[in-house]
């Protein structure tokens, strides 16, 4: 298989613990490059413990599994900060620093992943900021955005290193519906110039209205469609 049709995410036989406790068992699935997938199930049924697998958040015990290149079995510590480059993370809460401006907050994330070039990062903050619509000032302070507008922030932030994959937990969890489509509409942006995009979520209108392949945690076990 050449590099360029490896699926960005393979897991194959694998195990999942949260500490002693089994929650997920013999997971097989691949996420092909630049595909759109949902990742459903009832709350407690294991979405947010196979997403931090992925991102090597919960280790692997048993069974392999690549994710961007980087075999999760075998990977060292020190090898987790670059796996997470490729992995772009979106969260229900938006967590970004309220401290610092729009700009700012990016530019955080440039400077601590090796970014140095002033004009470089400049260039950069604003692809990705015009990337997910955002028209507002990139000066403004995180409490004077909208919840959407936040959540395109911290979409923006996940983008900022080109990932092969954004994995987003119950990214619109938060919003309202109207929200949430204009939120699905810069997924679907983003996975349509090439980027994968694996969301968990609880809003089963979103399936009805995007559709994509879906993925269930159910009784213990991933079943893929
Ligand atoms: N840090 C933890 N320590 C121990 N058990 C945990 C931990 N986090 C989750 N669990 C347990 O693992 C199981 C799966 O939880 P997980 O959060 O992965 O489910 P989920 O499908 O993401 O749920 P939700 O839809 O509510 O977010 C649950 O039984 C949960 O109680």
């Amino acid at each position: 298989m050449s590099i360029s049709s490896e699926p960005v995410v393979m897991l194959e036989r694998a195990d999942i613990y949260q500490g002693d406790k089994p929650v997920l068992a013999d997971v097989n699935f691949h996420i092909d490059k630049g595909e759109f997938v949902y990742l459903i199930g009832r709350t407690g049924s294991g979405k947010s413990s196979l997403l931090k697998t992925l991102y090597a958040d919960l280790w692997l015990q048993t069974g392999s599994a690549k994710v961007a290149g980087y075999e999760l079995h075998k990977i060292k510590r020190s090898d987790i900060p670059f796996l997470r480059r490729r992995i772009g993370i979106v969260f229900q809460d938006f967590q970004l620093l309220t401290d610092r401006s729009v700009e700012e907050n990016l530019t955080f994330v440039l400077r601590a992943t090796g970014w140095q070039d002033k004009a470089d990062i400049a260039r950069r903050i604003s692809e990705v900021l015009m990337q997910v619509g955002l028209g507002t000032s990139p000066k403004k302070m995180p409490h004077q955005l909208s919840g959407g507008e936040q959540q395109r922030v911290v979409i923006a932030r996940a983008m900022l290193n080109e990932p092969q994959i954004l994995i987003a937990d119950e990214p619109t969890g938060n919003l309202d519906p109207e929200v949430s489509n204009q939120i699905m509409e810069v997924f679907k942006t983003i996975n349509n110039a090439g980027t994968a995009v694996l969301m968990a979520t609880h809003d089963y209108t979103l399936l009805d209205k995007y559709p994509a392949r879906i993925v269930r945690c159910e009784d213990g076990e991933v079943k893929s469609s």
